[in-house]
């Protein structure tokens, strides 16, 4: 188990550039098994979560060439989909969420697809009925093995296009039929679809790749299924959550911080979301600008006076991923926040580390939990710790940056799942922390 130590309560200066994004680069990965041709993708996040994916494309038999920092050629001319049956593939596939979207380019290429139970953040339950029922509809079978906790589906006639509307906007679940869905028999409309800027991306890399996809950036997804797809080159966005984790680091810090190349415009409502906690943030360019917020920051309320609420929802709306952001920040803000956590059930749990710290917060249900802000009045106490999720362990680590003393922060491979170098690139702007085991 790793472990950061972090000296806390200085402030940081200078810029920070995003890495690839890490939810994004999971998504195209696995797009590469869909043509026999080159695909070269720039801009992929060196991290654990994207490292396991490749490595298991890998043993799929793709041909991988790193052509420069976060540059790869993928060629998937010659598979060895017998990897799919074997005891290797069972732990690997295991190890990440994001492997669940090799299932629909799979299927609708080599009409089957396998896959156990995919891993992830432990953060409540995380079903993946929309992405089977979505196979089902395209006229797979499906098969499940609970024993092994192992999934199939398989259409050895081919799959044919359907309308469906979907039981939720599940991110990965769209991903994965929408995979499927471009090489199937015919036209597919996948209604209630997520249209996060990140399956923009896949559904513009996959026209470029010849498919053909109307409805692009709207939960109303066309697709009218193709023979075959053929190679491309892509770049992948920078991490919105990334940046949103550097927004808050800077708020709680005092820091004055320039956040390079975030596009701006894939940002939807993240900016506005900081601004309701009073955070100040300038665009300038396609950077973010924040100044030191000497004077602190305070909440904003509603204009009926009502209690400001933070809560998420699927995109246009708020990513659950950075609440646990919005709470850490929340914690040093003049007023107070109710932080209602609607997708998943079991990710505020970790306030009782913060509460360790010194912040006032109190946990109304395994949903929801109300921050009265210190307004800097009380700096939090270094502590020691361990990162049960990814963002929980960010927010922890942003809590110890601001806190008084050392802070021992432990299982930070969960960090790493999706930040890159962050102990380094930390120090580049003046953090103190240092990578211990
Ligand atoms: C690898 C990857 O890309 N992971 C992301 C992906 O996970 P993933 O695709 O696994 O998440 P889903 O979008 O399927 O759903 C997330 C959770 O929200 C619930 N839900 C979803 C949609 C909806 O309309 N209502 C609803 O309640 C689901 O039941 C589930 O508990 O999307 C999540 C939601 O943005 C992010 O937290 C994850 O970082
Ligand atoms: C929940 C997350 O990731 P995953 O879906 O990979 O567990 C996340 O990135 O915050």
């Amino acid at each position: 188990m790793g472990t950061f130590k972090i000296e806390g309560g200085q402030a940081l200066k200078g810029n920070i550039t995003p890495q690839g994004a890490k939810n994004e680069a999971l998504q195209i990965l696995c797009a590469v098994l869909l043509t026999n041709e080159e695909v070269k993708i720039d801009n992929i996040p060196d991290i654990r979560d994207v490292n396991k994916l490749i490595e298991i494309l890998g043993n799929l038999g793709v041909k991988i060439q790193k052509l420069g920092k976060g540059s790869f050629s993928f060629k998937s001319d010659d598979l060895h989909l017998d990897y799919l049956q074997s005891e290797k593939f069972k732990e690997e596939g295991a190890s990440l969420r994001g492997s669940i979207m090799i299932v629909g380019p799979l299927l609708g290429r080599f009409g089957k697809g396998y896959i156990p139970k995919p891993g992830g953040d432990k953060i409540g339950r995380r079903r993946l009925d929309t992405h089977f029922e979505g196979f089902i509809n395209l006229g797979a079978k499906f098969r499940y093995n609970k024993e092994e906790r192992f999934y199939g589906v398989e259409a050895p006639n081919g799959l044919k296009g359907k309308y469906m509307l979907l039981e939720e906007a599940s991110v990965t679940g769209t991903a994965n039929i929408l995979m499927a869905a471009v090489l199937a028999e015919g036209e597919t409309t996948i209604y209630n679809a997520a249209c996060e800027p990140y399956l923009q991306q896949l559904c513009k890399m996959l026209v470029s790749m010849g498919a053909d996809i109307q409805g692009i950036g709207s939960n109303l997804l066309k697709i009218v299924g193709v023979k075959s797809l053929g190679g491309c080159t892509h770049r992948v966005l920078p991490d919105m959550v990334e940046i949103g984790s550097w927004i808050g680091l800077a708020a709680m810090t005092k820091s004055e911080l320039t956040i390079k190349d975030v596009s701006w415009d894939d940002l939807g409502v993240i900016p506005n979301t900081f601004r309701k906690l009073g955070v100040q943030l300038e665009r300038k360019g396609d950077d973010i600008y924040i100044p030191a917020h000497k004077d602190g920051y305070e909440v904003a309320s509603f204009i009926d006076g009502s209690i400001m609420n933070i809560s998420d929802a699927p995109w246009p709306g708020f990513t659950p991923d950075l609440l646990s952001i919005m709470l850490v920040v929340a914690t040093q803000a003049r007023g107070s926040v109710l932080i209602h956590q609607k997708m998943f059930e079991s990710r505020l749990f970790f306030v009782d580390k913060l509460i360790d710290m010194g912040a006032k917060i109190i946990l109304c249900d395994p949903h929801r939990a109300t921050v009265i802000g210190h307004d800097f009045q009380s700096q939090l106490k270094a502590t020691t710790m361990t990162s049960p999720d990814i963002r929980a362990g960010i927010s922890l680590l942003i809590a110890a940056l601001s806190a008084k003393g050392i802070s021992t922060i432990h299982n930070i491979e969960q960090i790493d799942r999706g930040y890159e170098n962050i102990d380094e690139r930390l120090q580049a702007i003046g953090a103190k922390i240092t990578r211990v085991s």
